[in-house]
């Protein structure tokens, strides 16, 4: 076995949880590769012929490459880098950004959850002003990852609090699950809401409801 497939063996962790450290390319490969082989096991037990059916063909080597490099890319890379600006007008309004696209998957089902994300921040007098698609990138790192929705929404408000000190923050996410559409009680429709307050935004309910006002008129903005 290959040093770093042993290294990679050494440090599991939650779903949702980050590796301890980021993967390098070496352990990348390997655990495409050693994905390859679990998931040729499982097209065997399942009666798939993938060596001679042309469209199965190299499937499990797809599959595991699109595990690894992109729906759980948020558990082997370093979160998004958080450019931010001086506050040097000492804007203190609030300001939302949405709908970010919202693409994960469900740590029940393995199937798609998509849907929106809308942040609120109340910048501080002092602290600084974050690149407005560095939101998007840190929506997108953390939904990159086999989560729950009550922990995505959890994971983003905790990473923008904790790193760009505003007043105030809020996050909401609305989502449809496919494990719940395309399977199971194959439900037509509905979503999930789930929602993280901080600072200013869980101390004051005004505040919470400018925020959803907000939220309702740019998700009827024209897209
Ligand atoms: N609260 C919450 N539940 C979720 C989320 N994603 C999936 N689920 C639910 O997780 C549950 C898993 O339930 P199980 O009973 O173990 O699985 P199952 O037998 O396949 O259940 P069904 O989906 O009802 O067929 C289901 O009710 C899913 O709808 C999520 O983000 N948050």
């Amino acid at each position: 076995m290959s040093v770093a497939l042993r290294r990679l063996q050494s440090r599991p962790s939650a779903a949702n949880e980050a590796l301890e450290v980021p993967l390098s390319s070496e352990e990348r490969e390997a655990m495409v590769g050693a994905a390859s082989v679990k998931l040729e096991e499982l097209l065997d037990i399942l009666r798939i012929d993938h060596r001679n059916d042309p469209n199965t063909r190299g499937t499990p080597q797809r599959v595991a490459k699109m595990f690894v490099n992109e729906l759980l890319r948020g558990r082997t890379v370093s979160p998004p880098p958080l450019t931010d600006f001086e506050n040097r007008l000492v804007y203190q309004g609030m300001i939302v950004t949405g709908p970010i696209d919202v693409r994960s998957t469900c740590a029940h089902h393995l199937m798609p959850i998509r849907g929106e994300a809308f942040i609120g921040v109340l910048p501080s007098a002092e602290g600084k002003v974050l690149g407005l698609s560095k939101y998007d990138r840190v929506v997108d790192h953390f939904a990159a990852r086999l989560q729950t929705q009550e922990e995505l929404v959890q994971q983003i408000g905790d990473y923008l609090w904790q790193n760009t000190a505003p007043r105030g923050l809020a996050v909401r996410i609305s989502a449809a699950h496919m494990c719940r559409t395309q399977r199971g009680v194959r439900a037509g429709c509905g979503r999930m809401v789930t929602s993280a307050y901080f600072g200013a935004f869980a101390e004051d309910a005004g505040l919470k409801q400018e925020f959803m006002r907000e939220c309702a008129s740019l998700e009827m903005a024209p897209r």
